[in-house]
């Protein structure tokens, strides 16, 4: 737990200690001042009475002393709280920034969601609400515990042994709780992920599934949420019982122990001192048992917040992509795989094993294989989405581990399937690769990706707003807004995954004829779904299982008869195509 506020508060961990120092400090003067009862009593019995009120004064003293500190206790909860709110989604935010882009699952993404909008909140109101009074409820009693030992020994003892007893059993109960809420937070993130895709995809849903099955799989989630929080309930509503259980027992010895002693003391004729003794002994237990309630009354609290702080730890330990500290630059756009073998999961099967491959600066490789093969994972590792299990990814002859973010940035360029639009203006959107545009800049890439018709048809023209997502748009005007930003960037080297038939065949052109002007002016690495892309290439890469069954250029290739002639025959066979050349195909166009 402390670890975690350490991590999680950074630069401002010292008003945390403070807060820990001063919260433990009122604990101990808390305890002190219930002491000085035993004085006070001792000399009221005795009839010293001047006395008396002398340690009553100092009684006093120590309970203002006590509400002193707690006022400068809580304050300092309150600023741990908002370092904490102020700080902490920074610091997860850096964290998260750095991550593998394969981290953002929608489980994960939804689970950081509700980390960083309710999480934080519960963990940031735990120093100012619930430590305060746990931690004072467990010093305190050390204190009393001492004193009671002082005293009479038995119940010192009791008070002693019921310390580790009674730590036990709320920790055991505290695990169950924070198993049970951790269980209920995780399905209380999957449901949000699952309302917002239910909402955003409703046209998917109706066009397949008219009769309300679409709503299956959330009713599944909200069914799973309330068994989690049904299960949490009975658990958090059973280790109340029991911690109240386990002070009652102590509660219980302390006060037999008491009545038996005193007992025993009327048995053997009056000792007043011996008298005094157990009462004032009597009077520190009931003190004793009072805080210990304290601890066990925010039980339920306290395993939620340490629930919510044991999910930041998580994110915290979540391992991020080592930064690059060189300052090494490529040499050229050349792109090369040594050895390369990776898999998503450690533990599961590689989805790419001993790649080499090397694309000279300026060429171009079609990477085809089929659904599956590893072409899109390759793409990744060059973009260092992830780092490689073994082997190298080198660029311009350093390993793009090598690298910083933004030299590797300012290589790489990249056109996928999905491109995400941003909420803001076509032109808003283009220039994410390339902020500091011109106007003039931006009309010239459009018309380089096929837009221009497109934006003159619009009444805004590039100022009209895409809507989250692009939602305003058609799947290839997107596409064709994703080209542009890729190339207003203008990096050496440009990944494509190529559209595939999910894409009119005008966009589909668009992309062609943007790989053929580039060809020569950067490198190129595609994944070739037409076969005019696969004509144009200089090396043709075929993956099959995460490895590569052939490679070489496209005459060598046909002229094998091997893996590229087979993966074509069958493309052949469902798509039409036809073995030809790049120019063949232009002839034919
Ligand atoms: N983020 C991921 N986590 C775990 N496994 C993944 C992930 N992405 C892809 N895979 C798996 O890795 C293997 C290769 O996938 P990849 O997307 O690289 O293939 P592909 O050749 O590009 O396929 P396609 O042509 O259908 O896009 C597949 O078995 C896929 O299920």
């Amino acid at each position: 737990m402390l670890k975690t506020f350490i991590r999680v508060l950074g630069e401002d961990v010292s008003v945390f200690y403070r807060y820990i120092w001063l919260v433990i400090i009122y604990g101990v003067l808390c305890g002190i001042s219930m002491t000085l009862l035993v004085p006070v009593i001792t000399y009221l019995f005795s009839g010293e009475t001047g006395q008396a009120l002398r340690w009553l004064a100092a009684l006093l003293l120590g309970l203002f002393l006590c509400w002193g500190l707690r006022n400068a206790v809580e304050q300092a909860g309150v600023r741990v709280g908002c370092a904490i709110l102020q700080g902490a989604r920074h610091r997860l935010g850096d964290h998260v920034s750095r991550l593998p882009v394969g981290w953002f699952t929608p489980q994960n993404t939804a689970l950081l969601n509700h980390l960083v909008t309710q999480g934080t909140m519960v963990v940031a109101q735990l120093p100012a609400h619930v430590l305060t009074p746990v931690i004072a409820g467990i010093v305190t009693p050390m204190v009393l515990t001492v004193v009671l030992l002082v005293l009479h020994w038995p119940l010192g003892i009791i008070a002693l042994l019921s310390l580790p007893l009674l730590t036990g059993v709320i920790a055991l109960t505290n695990k169950l709780s924070q198993r049970a809420d951790d269980a209920f937070q995780s399905h209380f993130a999957e449901a949000s992920q699952r309302v917002v895709e239910f909402s955003k995809n409703q046209s998917v849903l109706r066009a397949f599934n008219g009769s309300g099955g679409s709503t299956l799989w959330l009713k599944r989630t909200f069914e799973l949420q309330r068994q989690s929080g049904s299960r949490l309930i009975w658990l958090s509503a059973g280790s109340a019982v029991l911690n109240l259980w386990a002070v009652q027992a102590v509660f219980s010895g302390l006060l037999i122990t008491s009545v038996l002693w005193l007992t025993g003391q009327l048995d053997s004729g009056l000792d007043t001192s011996a008298i005094i003794a157990v009462i004032v002994s009597f009077l520190l237990a009931s003190r004793f048992i009072d805080s210990l309630l304290d601890v066990v009354g925010y039980g339920e609290v306290l395993g939620s917040g340490l629930s919510q702080l044991d999910a930041i730890r998580k994110l915290f330990e979540v391992e991020v992509l080592p930064e690059a500290e060189t300052g090494l630059k490529p040499r050229d756009a050349s792109v090369e795989l040594h050895g390369v073998t990776f898999c998503y999961e450690s533990g599961e099967a590689d989805v790419l094993r001993n790649i080499n491959l090397t694309a000279k600066p300026g060429s171009m490789i079609a990477l085809i294989g089929a659904s599956g093969s590893g072409k899109t994972t390759l793409l990744r590792l060059i973009a260092r989405f992830f780092d490689v299990d073994q082997g190298s990814v080198s660029i311009g002859g350093v390993d793009v581990r090598n690298l910083t973010g933004e030299v590797l940035a300012g290589q790489v360029s990249q056109i996928f399937q999905e491109s995400y639009l941003f909420s803001g203006s076509i032109a808003d959107n283009i220039r994410i690769g390339k902020p500091g545009a011109s106007d003039l800049d931006v009309m010239d890439i459009i018309r380089q990706a096929g837009l221009a018709d497109i934006v003159e048809r619009l009444p805004q023209g590039v100022d009209t707003q895409v809507g989250e997502g692009g939602a305003c748009l058609s799947g290839g005007e997107r596409q064709r807004i994703a080209i542009a930003r890729a190339l207003i960037k203008d990096a050496p080297i440009l990944l494509v995954d190529e559209a595939t038939a999910a894409l009119d065949a005008e966009s589909q052109a668009v992309i062609a004829s943007t790989l053929a002007n580039l060809k020569g002016r950067c490198t190129l690495i595609v994944i070739a779904h037409q076969l005019s892309t696969v004509a144009m290439a200089d090396q043709i890469v075929v993956l099959e299982n995460g490895e590569v069954a052939e490679q070489g250029p496209v005459d060598e290739l046909r002229e094998s008869g091997g893996k590229y002639t087979q993966l074509l025959d069958e493309q052949r066979a469902t798509k039409g195509w036809h073995i030809t050349s790049f120019e063949d195909e232009a002839q034919e166009d």
